[in-house]
């Protein structure tokens, strides 16, 4: 893979608000590189800066130290109207410019180009109709903003973005609102967008799943280690994602499905047979739940209970004492342990 190009930039940047005299770092001594062609996703608990990350990003509220570069150029040199030709911001609102068209609202995004008056000429309405039909909603855009759906309206907003013609596109919590299907479908947009239209796009999200899913880079920001950057799968493998809720001593990341989940408590122990990986999985899903510590057959040579689960239907417990039961329904295994 060739060296993609570097849209943004950050060293040693130091994040934060102040107010006459007094001032509050959010963070420090940041770095980071985003890349044209790409998806990043942002992620961290609630309060670790993200929200104040993209706002510096974004132009919107100036950083406290350091250097921070786009396209090679200090964003402090950039005019307003420089700034709105090159970021794309997309904010999480519900309420979002209602009594427009889907139309018109996409067309705002030409403002930097036409002016607050300016008509749309030719090529202006091209790339509206471009952006439309990239994140699939020109069959609404005769519709009001009123009219949509909260996953509909998400995709108007990233059109408009898209017909800024920015090199950066900056997104705070897409998929708050969106059930599961529509934050799919959002995440494969900006995927196909970041690509397709050689967009650095950067967003912030706390859907876990589906960023490790499409990120092509992760940034993890937490209070206790900063930013770390980096391919998804490289993070991931590393054991970096425990660093986003190292406060939370009792939720890990499972390496092996890619979530957080409360660590198992293990009161009692067991041991647990499955060829079936699936059966596996939800087996010791809900013998975690029931404070279980699964074992592996071979790993105990002490009188431990066993369940071995041969299908969802055929779960045999056999007691401490040697004495085996077949159930047929967790509920009725669980019941009874
Ligand atoms: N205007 C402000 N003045 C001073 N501190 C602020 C201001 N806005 C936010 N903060 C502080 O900055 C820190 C980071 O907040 P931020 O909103 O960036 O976090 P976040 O990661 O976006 O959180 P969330 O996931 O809950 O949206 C918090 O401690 C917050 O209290």
């Amino acid at each position: 893979m060739s060296q993609s190009e570097i849209v943004v930039e950050g060293r040693n940047l130091t994040i934060g608000y102040q107010v006459g005299k007094k001032r509050t770092e959010v963070h420090s001594r940041l770095n980071f590189q985003l890349f044209r062609g790409e998806l990043t996703c942002l992620l961290g608990a609630n309060g670790a800066g993200k929200s104040t990350l993209l706002r510096t990003l974004a132009a919107a509220q100036p950083f406290l130290s350091g250097d921070l570069k786009l396209l090679g150029r200090d964003l402090s040199a950039y005019s307003e109207r420089e700034l709105s030709r090159t970021i794309g911001v997309v904010l999480t609102d519900r309420t979002q410019a209602g009594g427009l068209t889907v139309y018109e609202l996409v067309a705002l995004g030409r403002q930097p180009y036409t002016g607050f008056f300016g008509r749309l000429d030719k090529t202006d309405k091209q790339l509206v109709e471009h952006a439309l039909q990239a994140v699939e909603i020109a069959h609404k855009a005769r519709c009001y903003m009123a009219e949509l759906s909260d996953g509909e309206r998400q995709k108007v907003m990233i059109a408009k973005a898209l017909v800024q013609e920015c090199p950066l596109i900056l997104l705070d919590e897409p998929t708050a609102f969106l059930d599961v299907v529509s934050r799919i479908e959002i995440m494969n947009l900006l995927h196909r967008l970041a690509i397709e239209e050689k967009r650095a796009i950067l967003l912030s999200t706390h859907d876990i799943e589906q960023a490790l899913v499409l990120s092509d880079r992760l940034w993890l920001l937490s209070s206790t280690g900063g930013l770390e950057c980096g391919v998804t799968e490289d993070l991931i493998l590393r054991n970096r994602m425990d660093t986003l809720f190292a406060n939370h001593a009792r939720i890990k990341f499972d390496l092996m499905h890619g979530g957080f989940s409360p660590e198992v408590s293990g009161e009692k122990s067991i041991v647990l047979k499955a060829e079936d990986e699936v059966l596996r999985h939800w087996a010791q899903n809900a013998l975690n739940r029931h404070h279980y510590f699964c074992l592996d057959a071979c790993a105990s040579a002490q009188k431990l209970p066993l369940l071995d689960v041969q299908a969802p239907d055929m779960l045999l417990y056999t007691d401490e004492n040697g004495q085996t039961t077949c159930y047929s329904t967790f509920e009725a295994l669980l019941h009874d342990i």
